[in-house]
């Protein structure tokens, strides 16, 4: 069954699920607030700052304006930074009511909201009254853009309070190297996504700094176990953090160059400032902000999370890393589970 889509956010993520939808032949709407996108995507079909050698389907239509984006859209796609959810959600909100239409919302964005430690769907609950919208869905899991642009085996899940809306997602979505399994566990799938991002930070910073597997390995492990900690505490299902969205998310993030984060770590290991990590990665680097909410977190909910307090200390202290690797390893020796 085809459908109108409007895919929010014209980054990495965002425009190549917005071609795997218009391949999957979907009539699919990609919004960009950068006219100068938004023409390069029209008329030469590529989107170079965010994904090198790929061309659009020239069926895929770019726009600038929100409105004409959202006109007709069943389901709305967001993949803008966590950090810009809550305002194109606001400015969604206006859209819809405008046009009167409620339609189904996605997302597949990974981060917790700075200061209100808001997951991306209650931001999207708040701001997008139901009158608004149907089901909220977050479609998570183990998917670096570049992956899928050169149509590689992806799986990834699909999950959402109400299971008709993500076997709904499923079906959007599904191809033959792109498979989508459904779960109910908002939750645990929105906290394994954002989480996993410190953790790829840190196996970056092991990398620069010229650590080997074994650590690395230790890392994704233990930093899952405290990750899944957090989850417990808000009610996550255990079985999330085992799944693709958890420790499937963990091994592509926490090893992979296409990982912004993963860059990002490896830089910061190899003696550069977080400062021009950011400024020259030009790309959303999630883990930088939800180190910071996740760590606040931790402190307020009493969930032991020494990897990301380490990692905290780091970007927002001015910890040596190699002092925090020190210190981990020093802290007093206990059972695994
Ligand atoms: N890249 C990937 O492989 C994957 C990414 N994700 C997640 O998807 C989300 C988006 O990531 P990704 O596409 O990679 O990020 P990018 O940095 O590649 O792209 C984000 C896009 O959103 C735009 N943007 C920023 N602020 C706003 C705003 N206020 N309004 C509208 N657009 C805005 C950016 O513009 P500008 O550059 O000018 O700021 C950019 O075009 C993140 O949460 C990420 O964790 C999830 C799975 C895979
Ligand atoms: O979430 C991702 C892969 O699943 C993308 O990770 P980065 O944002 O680190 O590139």
């Amino acid at each position: 069954m085809s459908e109108k889509i409007a895919v929010l956010g014209a980054g990495s993520w965002g425009s190549i699920l917005a071609n795997l939808l218009d391949e999957n032949g979907h009539d699919v709407a990609l919004w960009s607030y950068k006219p100068e996108q938004v023409a390069e995507l029209n008329e030469k079909h590529t989107n170079s700052h965010y994904i090198q050698n790929f061309t659009f389907s020239d069926t895929l239509k770019a726009y600038a304006d929100l409105k004409t984006a959202l006109t007709g859209a069943e389901t709305v796609l967001f993949v803008v930074p966590t950090k810009a959810v809550r305002s194109v959600a606001g400015e969604v909100k206006a859209a819809l009511e405008a046009l009167n239409s409620r339609p189904a919302l996605v997302h597949a964005s990974k981060g917790i909201e700075q200061n209100t430690y808001k997951r991306v769907s209650e931001i999207l609950a708040e701001e997008i009254p139901s009158a608004y919208r149907s089901s909220i869905t977050v479609l998570s899991g183990p998917s670096h853009a570049e992956d899928v642009a050169k149509k590689d085996l992806t799986l990834v899940t699909a999950a959402s309070a109400d299971l008709n809306a993500a076997k709904h997602v499923q079906d959007l979505f599904m191809n033959n190297y792109f498979r989508v399994y459904t779960n109910s566990d908002v939750i645990g799938v929105e906290i394994a996504a954002a989480l996993k991002n410190i953790i790829a930070l840190g196996t970056g910073a092991l990398n620069g700094l010229g650590y080997g597997d074994n650590a690395k390995a230790a890392l994704m492990t233990r930093g899952l176990a405290e990750i899944s900690r957090l989850g417990a505490s808000f009610g996550a299902n255990p079985q999330t953090f085992i799944g693709l969205a958890g420790v499937g998310d963990i091994i592509v993030t926490g090893t992979s160059q296409n990982s912004r984060n993963y860059r990002a770590g490896d830089e910061l290991g190899r003696g550069e400032s977080l400062d021009d990590v950011i400024n020259h990665m030009g790309m959303v680097i999630e883990g930088v902000a939800t180190t910071k909410s996740a760590y606040e977190l931790a402190q307020q909910r009493g969930v032991d999370m020494p990897i990301t307090e380490a990692i905290y200390q780091v970007l927002y202290e001015g910890k040596d890393i190699r002092k925090a690797i020190s210190d981990l390893m020093q802290r007093e020796g206990r059972s695994e589970f």
